[in-house]
């Protein structure tokens, strides 16, 4: 486990047990009013615990009772057990150190009054998996959510290292947890690589085989991808577009750009042009010779 971050601040359990007060109960309401109070009850407590755990009070507004009822969704479900504090405050979404099941977590929790939800909705355009979607911004937030689950399914079953997903609830994402006991993963941007050349040719066989699964990252940079025990991990495809998107020659150019450009910064000799030109061009068939 992690100890970048404390564990047992919220400690789920506690608040899963009624107190003696259910006995006194009218004993003229229905078995299933009885239940629906107790549910009521619970999910009352387990507010309160989130409001007051320190770690959530970096941004409250990320929680409204929605959230929290996604959240508690989450913990009955099994998926998170415990909430660490942070990893990240962002602009869409914080993302938080949690226990799941039988490993760390880390849990996505996007903003339902994100600032930029008109970009997340052009985001979202001409993409086959999410048509006749509409412009209110709770719906395009909870479909950004679902999206950013879909590209990691389908990431990963391209044979690209990116992070594990597990569950979403409405706004929340959870996913495998990357880092160690010392906390988070480091950014590409914050080690010294020792080897840029095979950093720089694993990158550019995901970027192909991101693009020939049919999704575009366009985020790409040494921000978006850790190191985790050597190997390179991508993160932050809520925003990947299908190749369906009106955008995504021009989001894989940037996307081919910002990367080219890091590595040259490495010491090694690329271009854009050369970046695109590989990751465009179907990967060599090995049964044929
Ligand atoms: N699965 C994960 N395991 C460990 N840390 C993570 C994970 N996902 C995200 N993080 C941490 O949280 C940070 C923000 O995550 P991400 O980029 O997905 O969110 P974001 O809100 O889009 O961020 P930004 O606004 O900075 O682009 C990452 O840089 C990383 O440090």
């Amino acid at each position: 486990m992690g100890q970048g971050t404390e564990f047992g601040l919220v400690d789920l359990e506690e608040v899963e047990t009624p107190g003696d007060e259910w006995e006194e109960i009218d004993v003229s309401e229905t078995e299933a009013d009885r239940i629906a109070r107790k549910r009521d009850r619970e999910f009352e407590q387990f507010e309160e615990r989130i409001k007051d755990a320190d770690q959530f009070k970096v941004e409250q507004s990320v929680f409204d009772d929605a959230t929290l009822a996604a959240l508690y969704k989450l913990v009955q479900d099994g998926y998170v057990e415990a909430f660490g504090g942070p990893l990240s405050t962002g602009k869409e979404a914080n993302v938080y150190h949690a226990l799941g099941d039988d490993r760390d977590v880390a849990v996505k929790i996007y903003r339902i009054n994100a600032s930029n939800f008109r970009q997340m909705r052009d985001y979202l355009e001409g993409d086959p998996r999410f048509e006749g979607l509409g412009g209110k911004k709770k719906d395009v937030v909870l479909a950004w959510t679902k999206k950013e689950l879909a590209n990691l399914e389908r990431a990963r079953a391209a044979g690209v290292r990116v992070p594990e997903p597990i569950a979403t609830e409405r706004n929340v994402l959870v996913m495998e947890y990357i880092g160690d006991d010392e906390g988070r993963a480091k950014r590409l941007g914050e080690v010294h690589i020792e080897n840029p050349q095979t950093a720089y040719e694993v990158m550019r066989e995901y970027m192909r085989r991101l693009y020939s699964a049919g999704i575009i990252h366009g985020d790409l940079s040494e921000y978006n991808v850790v190191f985790d025990e050597g190997q390179l991990v991508i993160i932050d495809v809520g925003q990947a577009v299908t190749v369906h998107h009106p955008n995504s020659r021009t989001f894989l150019e940037r996307d081919c750009r910002n990367v080219a450009s890091f590595f040259s910064r490495q010491g090694l000799e690329t271009s854009e042009e050369e970046l695109l030109e590989f990751v465009t061009s179907p990967e060599p068939d090995p049964s044929r010779d």
